[in-house]
C-alpha cells in the first residue's frame, strides 16, 4: 500500500493528478486541507509516502503557494553541506492535468437565470481567477453584482457553494472547479469550459521525504533514448556583492551545454529578517531563483549542481525526475 497525500478535498484537480500518478490498485489517497498541510503531513506523517502539489498554469504562471514552501522549506533549514541546505523532502516526479473549469451550482439552473436583476457570488482557489479572466469579465457585465472568493480548493469552492443551498431571492452562490469535483459533491454544472485559453493546463509536483530509498519513487516511464529528465534547483544569488552572478550561476549550464526548461522567482527575506546584523542581507526586493535544466550526456546531475552551488550564497537540489510525456501535448 502507498499512502499518498494531496491537496484535496476529493475532486480537486490535484486528485486528479495524484491518480495519474498513482494509478495502482494498492494506492491509498488521503485528501488534506490545503498545500501547506502536504508539506507538513508529509514531514511529520511517516505514514505517508508521497504528497502530490500543484506548481503552474500554462494559462496564469506560477501557484506561489508551493513556490512559496519550497522557499521557507530551503530557508529554514537545519541541515546545510556548506552552501547547500538539505531540507526533508525532495521532489521525484512530475504531473500534467489538463484544466476544464466549470461554472457549477448547487441545483440545476440555467445560464439566463444569471441576469442583471442577479448578485452572484462565486467561490474558487485563487489559481482560477487568471484562467477564466474573460469569461468572469464578460458576465460581471451581465449580472448585477459578481463577487470572487478565494477557496483552499476547487472541490472545496464547490462543497461551500452546495452548503449555501437554493438561491434565496436575487443572491446566487456558484463555485469554479472540475467537473469531477461537481460529480462528487452531487452539484449541477450551468456552463464549461469557461477557461480562457484551450489547452489550459496546471502542472503538478510529486514530493517525497529525503534520503530514503523507500517507497521507491513512481513507476518512471521507461527510460527511452531521448526521455528528457529535469532537475529543479533554487538559490539566493550573490545579488549585491557579485555583479553579473545569476549570469555566472547560467554560464554553467552553457558551458556544458545544459538545456534550461525554467526560470522564476520568487521574494526572499533573510532567515533572521528581525535582526539588523547586516542591513544588507535584511534589505527588502531579494530574490530566491527557482531553475530547471536537462541533463547532459557526460556530466553527472551533482557535479553541475555542485557548480552553479558555487556561484551562489546557498542553494537547494531539489532532485530530479524524467518529463512527463503529458508535458508534450499540444493544446487540445
Ligand atoms: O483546487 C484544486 O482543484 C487544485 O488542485 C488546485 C488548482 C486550482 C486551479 C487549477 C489547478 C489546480
Amino acid at each position: 500500500m502507498v499512502n499518498i497525500a494531496f491537496l484535496g478535498p476529493l475532486g480537486t484537480y490535484t486528485h486528479q493528478a495524484a491518480l495519474q500518478q498513482f494509478p495502482d490498485k494498492d494506492a491509498n489517497y488521503i485528501p488534506l486541507a490545503g498545500i501547506p498541510q502536504c508539506f507538513e503531513a508529509l514531514i511529520k506523517d511517516a505514514s505517508l509516502d508521497f504528497a502530490v502539489v500543484p506548481l503552474e498554469n500554462s494559462t496564469n504562471g506560477q501557484v506561489v503557494f508551493t513556490y512559496d514552501l519550497l522557499r521557507d522549506l530551503m530557508n529554514n533549514c537545519k541541515e546545510y553541506k556548506g552552501n547547500e541546505a538539505i531540507p526533508e523532502l525532495e521532489v521525484v516526479a512530475e504531473q500534467y492535468v489538463s484544466i476544464e473549469l466549470c461554472l457549477i451550482a448547487a441545483q440545476p439552473m440555467s445560464l439566463d437565470d444569471l441576469n442583471s436583476e442577479t448578485r452572484v457570488t462565486i467561490h474558487s482557489h485563487p489559481q482560477v481567477w487568471g484562467q477564466a479572466s474573460s469569461y468572469l469579465k464578460n458576465l460581471g457585465q451581465r449580472v448585477q453584482e459578481l463577487k470572487t472568493v478565494d477557496s483552499s480548493s476547487t472541490s472545496g469552492a464547490v462543497k461551500i457553494c452546495c452548503e449555501a443551498g437554493q438561491p434565496s431571492g436575487n443572491e446566487v452562490v456558484l463555485a469554479i472547479a472540475s467537473r469531477t469535483a461537481a460529480t462528487v459533491n452531487g452539484a449541477a454544472i450551468v456552463d464549461s469550459p469557461i477557461n480562457d485559453r484551450k489547452g489550459n493546463t496546471t502542472r503538478f509536483l510529486t514530493l517525497r521525504r529525503r534520503s530514503t530509498d523507500f517507497p521507491p519513487i513512481p513507476a518512471r516511464p521507461p527510460v527511452a533514448k531521448g526521455v528528457e529528465q529535469v532537475a529543479l534547483l533554487t538559490f539566493i544569488g550573490k545579488q549585491d556583492t557579485s555583479p553579473g552572478s545569476l549570469v555566472d550561476v547560467l554560464n554553467v549550464l552553457k558551458d556544458h551545454e545544459i538545456n534550461m526548461c525554467s526560470i522564476s522567482s520568487r521574494p526572499y527575506h533573510h532567515p533572521d529578517s528581525s535582526s539588523k546584523a547586516d542591513e544588507s542581507a535584511h534589505r527588502k526586493w531579494q530574490y530566491i531563483f527557482f531553475i530547471e535544466f536537462n541533463h547532459a550526456d557526460g556530466v553527472s546531475w551533482d557535479q553541475v549542481v555542485h557548480e552553479m552551488g558555487s556561484k551562489t550564497l546557498k542553494f537547494c537540489f531539489w532532485g530530479t525526475f524524467y518529463r512527463n510525456g503529458r508535458y508534450y501535448e499540444t493544446s487540445t
